[in-house]
């Protein structure tokens, strides 16, 4: 039996293809937003965060690249994995001060430490080689206290 395309249908084909020269090798950031908890103490620190506590942290990544053939930079389900690999397995339900022996357990340490394991990630995974680059991680301690580290701050291109 023969089968035929309906006119709407390929007409919609040909939009697709249209837009997919437009947008195509444009730089575009895409962010995923995720949550962990986890316990710690600051050292060096007088007042309450010296004494043992816990937070729910929340971390946006954002990754920058080029709008690929079927219009995406990055799927968000591989940002999870990244977050879940390097991240999450390592930090959630843990107690900071034990699995990050080598620094005081600040939100500034912290999130230049999770650039250092994304970063390497995205070069090992060959993401860099594609253009990919990792641009912006936030990171909150509590609803109302979050640091920010910016891509040029890292590689000195300020
Ligand atoms: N610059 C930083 N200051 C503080 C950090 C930090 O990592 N970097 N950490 C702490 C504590 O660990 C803890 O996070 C308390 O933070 P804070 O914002 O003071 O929490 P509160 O819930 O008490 O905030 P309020 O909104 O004022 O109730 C301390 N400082
Ligand atoms: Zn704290």
């Amino acid at each position: 039996m023969d089968f035929q395309i309906p006119v709407k249908l390929e007409r919609f084909g040909e939009d697709i293809k249209r837009n997919e020269l437009r947008y195509h090798h444009r730089r575009v950031a895409v962010t995923k937003s995720f949550t962990f908890d986890a316990a710690h103490h600051l050292h060096l620190y007088e007042g309450k965060c010296k004494s043992l506590h816990g937070h729910t942290y929340h971390l946006s990544i954002t990754v920058s690249g080029y709008v690929d053939e079927i219009g995406i930079v990055m799927d968000f389900g591989e940002i999870k994995r990244l977050f879940k690999e390097e991240i999450d397995a390592r930090l959630d339900h843990r107690y900071l001060n034990e699995v990050l022996p080598n620094m005081n357990t600040s939100a500034e340490n912290m999130i230049v430490w999770m650039w250092e394991q994304l970063d390497r990630r995205l070069e090992a995974d060959g993401w860099k080689a594609k253009g990919h680059r990792l641009e912006e991680l936030t990171l909150y301690e509590t609803p109302t206290s979050r640091v920010t580290l910016k891509r040029e701050w890292m590689t000195g291109d300020e």
